[in-house]
């Protein structure tokens, strides 16, 4: 299903939480919303979900709008980041409810259950209680749950928080591969844009409630739209600099893989090399100015380099 966010607005204790936000989500398509603590995300995603109402604006789902429908009438499968199972239910009956209350006889919800926790690797724990579980398991039972129905869309708000870094990257893959395997609209919230960037066909970046730049992982990370999201994006983000020391208006943006040390004319001194395993991240400084660059050996503190700029973004 497509879903279509038109024109929203939300004010909570006179503050614009949700400033004019338009978003149009094709079918099948994963998109991530990436935006810092407070921007607006989860507010977003309520709203969307049917749990909460715009003060503005519309919400249509294959066209329909769906603005005073309530939530439960949507067919949304939803794994916030307090994933709420019922502690008194044993992980098998906190996956049936969903079925159940949806009319599934038990033969096809067990069959149902027995796949998708199959799946996600929980299907020796359904007969355990939620309160049994490490977070990470209760997290992938949070996500069993919401698929187990296989939901025309699919509402993810930072569901991989609990888990740790190598967790977090098989979860990853398993999202991405029965989302596209069900070709399941899913919209995720994450304020981690590495996350962004592994998952997203497209990304919506969002700061203080307003829309800042939509697009695929490649054009936000080539082309970002302003300063804000070229300081947000990247892993380092893009080094801002003056761009008279280019000979150039404005500001610029320059990617640390843009540097090419060791050539070219221009001068900095090293402040630091952090080790990343295979290069060292270079901080260079430019006198008030400051640049990151990529080396395959530590450079020393205080040791004057030579680099040149291969590729930067110009900004007004
Ligand atoms: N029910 C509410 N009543 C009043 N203010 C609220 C309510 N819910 C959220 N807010 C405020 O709205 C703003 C946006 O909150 P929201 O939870 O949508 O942000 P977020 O981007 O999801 O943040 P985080 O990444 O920290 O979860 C915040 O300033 C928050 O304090």
């Amino acid at each position: 299903m497509s879903l279509e966010v038109r024109e929203v607005n939300k004010v909570y204790n006179r503050k614009l939480i949700l400033d004019r936000i338009n978003l149009q989500i094709e079918k099948g398509e994963f998109f991530v919303v990436l935006g810092p603590s407070g921007s607006g995300k989860t507010t977003l995603l309520r709203i969307i979900a049917g749990l909460e109402k715009p003060d503005n604006g519309k919400i249509l789902i294959d066209n329909t709008d769906v603005t005073n429908l309530p939530a439960g009438k949507r067919n949304i499968g939803m794994v916030f980041q307090n994933y709420a199972l019922y502690p008194s239910k044993r992980i098998w009956d906190n996956l049936f409810l969903p079925l159940e209350s949806s009319g599934m006889g038990k033969e096809e919800a067990t069959k149902r259950i027995e796949f998708i926790s199959k799946r996600l690797g929980i299907d020796g724990l359904l007969q355990r209680f939620p309160g049994e579980l490490s977070g990470g398991q209760q997290q992938r039972v949070a996500l069993a749950r919401a698929l187990v129905k296989t939901p025309r869309l699919f509402l993810m708000d930072e569901p991989l928080s609990n888990l740790d870094a190598p967790q977090r990257v098989s979860a990853r893959k398993l999202i991405k591969e029965i989302q596209e395997e069900y070709s399941i609209t899913s919209i995720y919230v994450t304020h981690d844009q590495t996350e962004a960037m592994a998952l997203g066909d497209r990304i919506c970046i969002i700061d203080e409630g307003k829309i800042l730049q939509i697009g695929t992982p490649e054009e936000i990370y080539d082309d970002p739209a302003d300063e804000k999201v070229a300081s947000f994006i990247g892993n380092p983000p893009m080094s801002l600099l003056d761009g008279s020391i280019i000979g150039e208006k404005g500001n610029i943006g320059v990617r640390a893989e843009d540097v090419i040390l060791e050539e070219g004319d221009m001068k900095g001194k090293v402040i630091n090399s952090e080790f990343l395993g295979d290069r060292y991240l270079v901080h260079i400084s430019l006198g008030s100015e400051e640049l990151m660059a990529f080396s395959k050996v530590r450079l020393r503190e205080g040791v004057e380099v030579s680099f040149r700029i291969s590729k930067f973004k110009q900004f007004r």
